[in-house]
């Protein structure tokens, strides 16, 4: 297994305990001006670790691993596999408020295929850390043409950054598009365009 595919945060003996992590939010409510003892706000604190436990599961999971099981007979199909619209929500790692936006993933087989559902899959424990949205574009394609060696692989990542749009400069309705094109992909110009062809009927960021 290639050690690129451990998690960023590999050192779990180093977290803390959720009791100092509700604590951390009881901080971070009288920072913004409010008292962590009144009752609407007592129950925040573990509210919020709950909601940072779905957020970030990511952590915990390991994307080789997803794409373990492969299927070889499927009758030399060597024609590209496209996966569109995968919705995602993720963080950004700058401000830690959503990303949200929709991945599109394609693959050229070469001797084994995967269930469609993995594709997904990979793209939840990407987006379940804390991103940027380059980063989690390249580790998706790269997992996938480490793991499956296939003749190609294409994805493209299109997301609105709530540090953008709720903060900061306020441009509501910006999108962000990113790629990764590998192999057959990458070299002919054609197989590029049947892929962007098949997306391009997708609407904007939703
Ligand atoms: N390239 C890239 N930038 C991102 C992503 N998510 C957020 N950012 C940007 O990260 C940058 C962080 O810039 P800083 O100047 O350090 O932070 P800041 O003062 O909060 O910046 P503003 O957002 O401009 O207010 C901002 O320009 C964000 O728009 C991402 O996925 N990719
Ligand atoms: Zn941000």
């Amino acid at each position: 297994m290639n050690s690129s595919h451990k998690t960023d945060l590999a050192d779990f003996a180093a977290r803390p305990s959720r009791e100092e992590a509700e604590a951390a939010v009881r901080t971070l409510i009288r920072w913004a001006g409010d008292d962590p003892m009144r009752e609407g706000l007592l129950d925040t604190p573990s509210r919020v670790v709950r909601s940072y436990e779905e957020f970030f599961a990511g952590y915990k999971d390991e994307p080789s691993q997803i794409l373990a099981r492969t299927f070889s007979e499927v009758e030399g199909y060597d024609e590209m596999i496209v996966l569109t619209d995968i919705r995602f929500e993720s963080h950004c790692e700058h401000h830690m408020v959503p990303i949200i936006g929709k991945a599109h993933i394609a693959y050229m087989p070469a001797h084994r295929v995967v269930g469609i559902s993995k594709l997904a899959r990979l793209v939840e424990v990407y987006a379940k850390r804390l991103q940027i949205q380059e980063k989690m574009t390249a580790q998706i394609a790269d997992t996938l043409n480490e793991i499956l060696q296939p003749n190609g692989v294409a994805v493209v990542i299109e997301a609105s950054h709530q540090c953008m749009t709720t903060r900061g400069v306020h441009k509501p309705g910006v999108a962000m598009v990113t790629s990764r094109m590998l192999g057959a992909f990458r070299e002919n110009l054609s197989t590029r365009e049947e892929f962007l062809a098949m997306i391009s009927r997708t609407s904007a960021v939703g």
